[in-house]
């Protein structure tokens, strides 16, 4: 099975957090301390400077993938110490489909935004038992299914830039 560690803040509130409630479906472990993302995991990080791709596939099978569950605010003041980026991934453009912030490109909830990586890496039927777990879940992979599409079948993170870059282009 797919380990799936995310560092918790306890900044939101926990009867909307989407992390909480796949922790209790027992799809995602929660952790309170940074240095229990496991080493070498690939970590989902708004303020990245690398996309997720194909490339990172390896990595989380071997290692797993990682999500920071904190607020947006804290997020973008950069109050995280890390001791390297390197395995640290920002995701393309997509929509969100979370009744928090729907329709807003890019700003996804936690659940959403692991579902994505395991799609474009290949995980699809994971990436979809993910958002079963919400009512809206399903809604999020059928919005962006032709982007997810193209995403998955890009084979690095240059690639999968490109492939933004022509979607947002072409609009
Ligand atoms: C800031 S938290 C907010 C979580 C929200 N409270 C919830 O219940 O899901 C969302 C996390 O999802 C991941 N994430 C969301 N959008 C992302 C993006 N565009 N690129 C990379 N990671 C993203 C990051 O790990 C980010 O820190």
């Amino acid at each position: 099975m797919m380990k799936i560690v995310i560092y918790h803040s306890n900044e939101c509130d926990p009867k909307r957090c989407t992390s909480i409630k796949l922790q209790k479906q027992n799809k995602v472990a929660i952790t309170h301390n940074m240095r229990k993302i496991p080493y070498n995991a690939i970590v989902l990080d708004a303020e990245a400077d690398k996309a997720v791709s194909r490339e990172d596939r390896e990595k989380i099978t071997k290692y797993g993938l990682s999500a920071l569950d904190c607020s947006w605010k804290k997020l973008k003041k950069s109050s995280f110490n890390f001791k390297s980026k390197k395995n640290h991934r920002l995701l393309p453009f997509l929509v969100a489909a979370n009744p928090v912030n729907y329709g807003k490109p890019c700003i996804l909830s936690s659940a959403e935004a692991l579902s994505a990586a395991l799609y474009i890496v290949g995980y699809k039927d994971e990436a979809r038992d993910l958002m079963n777990s919400f009512k809206w879940g399903p809604h999020f992979i059928t919005l962006n299914e032709n982007l997810l599409e193209a995403y998955s079948e890009a084979k690095n993170s240059t690639e999968i830039v490109e492939v933004q870059n022509e979607f947002l282009g072409g609009k």
